[in-house]
């Protein structure tokens, strides 16, 4: 039987003045009725390790909620194993994940030893409870000494203290050596591990979602003594779950738990003499059976019962001095005992018993926190601890996936050669079907001075070394070759050519139509392919200036009359021979630097997450700022490599432009990528799942790339496009890094600072949806 913890001599005359004995018919000579007031309440809670009222809980939308849990309430004796039992599905991980401040009640409440869970300097979540999970929610890649010393520091111990420990836990739970890797454990070694854990810090408070699964019976027996052995002292509290419904008898209470309600609450001996079965799991069936008979709502009956006087009291009579409480106010449905507001019985021997009396409204709020006078540090933001466990977590996790890692520097490397070696070079190899009727076959001499003869032959030669010229017989025969994919376009040449070339020069306005005619070139483009249309374009006109230049040169002329009458001069920025890869290169400079850091932190939070480790972290006291410093400082280093990296091939191997200061070249990398790693978080908070995080990463990537001017100017979109453009992260910073790279620009100039202000605001934003949705997810 559970025995309750009696109050102080001081107390219990507190008590007796602040009670209001009543009357209840019996003349008060064998049983006195008291009603205790909200400061009886504050000593009895006092009292309880934890204390659940009326809580409520939902999964889902308002449209289809999935009702967990339902007016449930729950004490918990301070020095006590509390067992809760239930099938599967019935919500027990729930209520204990509210307990340890984990999730939200929709309603009701929930003290722990601190005050609520969740609020300030409650030690819930922290150090005041050791949480072991129903997953394992290890690191897989930690041996179990780094997994210990990741949670020690986390829980505020010393080095030393975290080895003693550790050797103990060892020992006791008869773990394999403590080098070992936990993802080479098998599954029990695993859980015990886990179960070390939630030891480690020897809370007060300890909550243990199924430990004994996978554990031999012998190992189970073992963890059931030292849970009995660690409630003796009457400061540790245990609550525990099991679907090994025998082994709870030695706990000193049994929650029996059904449709996210209580049908019992009571001492195991109780239960089975109560109902006069042999063991609990008929207990069990008894009260299910009944349950279901009577619907959710316990009848009138069983609240009489439930409703009076504990049957631990009953059956087993009371010590002197030691109140039983009892409670009502059930939400358990078929017994109810040790519930919210007590009324203490005295019989005529002077014993107190405790009797149910429904308390008119919850506990008041003016006690949240029943020793936040002694929180030491609820100002503290974080701990040396806690920080260091995190960054050498987040270090260790990326040393031991050495592999990835490298692929992570590669990564970068591998873009920057690629989109240097691919993009923006002229085309080369590409064939042109050439038709001279000026020469027979494909011999086309020319003379190199001042001579008349074959200037076909002699424009020919100025044709770059970019194109082949392939001969045809008649312009049918070229074009086909075009039409079926054989040349990129058809140069015509007629007969005569050369004459009437020479006339055209000669006569110039005097010329006629027909030598205008004869001595044009004529071309057929292939144009399905912009870029390599323009090209030709381009080359066919710049050929044709070099070869009138070169003839009017050799022939004691001014080659400028060659010229279109348009000079460009020396350009003020760039240079006359701009390159496609040079406008490129600031886009995908900070593309690169922003998507590697998107995919690295998009899935880092999900994986702890999924894997149960994120909750860990934050039962033992880690708050969702405290994971993301750690992660910004982590991914920052590998950040800075990475974009070390690009720059270095970027400017020194392929000699992409940088005209501008260096230094805020790499400023406005860096924070492009810090801005890149604050979308992954976003990403990662949002999702549930790592393939949503990665489609919605990779989604996001070509938006972002085609609307930010990276590959084309946001001049050519339409206008309303363009207001989108500016406001997305890398547009104004592509524009930064382009002004800074090819113009030189200088800080001050308001195309560049106004790249860095967009990169600040945009991680600004991000980092503050990121701990919304992280706080609001909670719930
Ligand atoms: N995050 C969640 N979102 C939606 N429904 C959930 C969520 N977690 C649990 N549930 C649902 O809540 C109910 C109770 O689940 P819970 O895990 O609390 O049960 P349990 O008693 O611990 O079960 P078990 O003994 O199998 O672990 C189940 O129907 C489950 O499907």
């Amino acid at each position: 039987m559970m025995e309750s913890v009696p109050p102080p001599p001081s107390d219990k005359r507190r008590l007796k003045k602040m009670f209001s004995w009543t009357d209840d018919g019996t003349g008060g000579s064998d049983t006195n009725v008291t009603t205790i007031d909200d400061g009886g309440t504050m000593w009895n809670r006092q009292q309880q390790a934890v204390s659940v009222r009326y809580a409520f809980k939902q999964y889902g939308s308002k449209s289809k909620p999935n009702q967990v849990l339902s007016n449930l309430n729950m004490t918990v004796a301070k020095g006590t194993i509390y067992g809760l039992l239930g099938a599967s599905g019935c919500g027990k991980t729930t209520l204990l994940s509210c307990i340890v401040g984990r999730r939200r009640l929709n309603s009701g409440e929930i003290w722990v030893p601190g005050g609520k869970p969740g609020t300030k300097g409650s030690g819930v979540p922290g150090a005041r409870v050791g949480y072991m999970p129903q997953e394992i929610a290890l690191y897989g890649e930690f041996s179990i000494k780094e997994t210990m010393m990741y949670f020690g520091w986390i829980f505020g111990m010393q080095t030393s203290e975290i080895m003693e420990r550790l050797q103990f836990l060892l020992n006791f739970l008869d773990l394999p050596s403590q080098n070992r890797l936990v993802k080479n454990l098998s599954g029990g070694q695993q859980r015990r591990v886990s179960f070390a854990v939630a030891l480690m810090h020897d809370p007060e408070l300890l909550i243990l979602d199924e430990p004994t699964v996978g554990v031999d019976p012998l190992l189970r027996q073992s963890i059931w003594n030292h849970l009995v052995h660690i409630t003796k002292a009457g400061q540790k509290t245990v609550i525990i779950t099991t679907h090994y419904i025998e082994e709870a008898r030695q706990a000193h209470t049994i929650g029996l738990m059904r449709s996210g309600r209580l049908l019992a609450e009571e001492s195991p001996q109780v239960l089975l003499s109560m109902y006069q079965c042999q063991n609990l799991e008929d207990v069990f069936l008894k009260l299910s059976r009944k349950q279901g008979a009577n619907g959710a709502v316990a009848t009138t009956e069983q609240m009489n019962i439930s409703n009076n006087i504990s049957l631990s009291a009953l059956a087993f009579g009371n010590k002197k001095d030691n109140p039983v409480y009892v409670s009502q106010e059930s939400g358990v449905v078929g017994l109810n005992f040790h519930q919210s507001k007590e009324i203490l019985i005295s019989d005529s021997n002077g014993s107190t018993l405790g009797i149910n009396v429904s308390p008119s409204h919850p506990p008041s709020a003016a006690i949240d926190c029943d020793d936040c006078g002694r929180c030491s540090n609820c100002f503290n933001i974080t701990s040396r601890g806690k920080i260091r466990a995190l960054l050498q977590k987040n270090f260790l996790r990326m040393w031991r996936n050495v592999g990835v890692m490298l692929f992570i520097f590669a990564l970068p490397v591998m873009q920057v050669v690629l989109f240097c070696l691919a993009i923006g070079r002229d085309p080369t190899g590409l064939k042109l079907a050439i038709v001279n009727q000026e020469i027979v076959g494909e011999d086309c001499p020319f003379n190199e001075g001042c001579k008349f003869s074959n200037l076909s032959c002699r424009y020919l030669d100025h044709l770059n070394n970019n194109i082949d010229q392939k001969y045809y017989p008649d312009p049918e025969s070229a074009i086909n070759a075009v039409k079926q994919g054989d040349a990129w376009g058809v140069l015509y040449f007629t007969d005569n050519f050369t004459d009437a070339l020479v006339a055209r020069i000669t006569l110039g306005r005097d010329a006629d139509d027909e030598t205008l005619d004869q001595s044009e070139i004529r071309v057929w483009l292939d144009m399905s392919n912009q870029q390599i249309g323009i090209m030709l374009n381009r080359d066919l006109q710049l050929a044709y200036k070099d070869f009138a230049q070169d003839l009017l040169k050799t022939c004691g002329n001014n080659p400028k009359l060659g010229d279109v009458p348009i000079q460009f001069k020396e350009p003020i920025y760039g240079s006359n021979d701009p390159s496609f890869t040079d406008f490129v290169a600031p886009g995908v400079i900070l593309t690169i630097v922003f998507f590697l850091a998107v995919a690295l932190t998009s899935s880092a939070l999900i994986i702890e997450r999924t894997e149960g480790l994120l909750d860990r972290s934050w039962v033992a006291g880690v708050t969702p700022t405290e994971i993301l410093f750690s992660h910004v400082v982590t991914q920052f280093a590998v950040m800075c490599g990475q974009t070390a990296l690009v720059l270095i091939f970027m400017i020194l191997v392929f000699d992409v432009t940088c005209n501008g200061d260096i230094f805020w070249v790499i400023v406005l990398t860096l924070l492009q990528g810090l801005c890149g790693m604050c979308f992954g978080f976003v990403i990662s908070a949002i999702c549930e799942l790592e393939r949503n995080a990665i489609q919605l990463a990779l989604g996001s990537f070509y938006p972002t790339l085609l609307l930010s001017g990276v590959i084309w100017p946001i001049e050519g979109m339409p206008e309303f496009l363009r207001y989108i453009s500016l406001g997305l992260p890398l547009t104004m910073a592509t524009t930064s890094l382009r002004s800074m790279l090819s113009r030189g620009w200088e800080i001050y100039e308001s195309d560049v600072y106004l790249g860095f202000v967009s990169t600040i605001f945009w991680i600004l934003g991000f980092l503050i949806i990121t701990l919304t949705v992280l706080k609001f997810k909670r719930g």
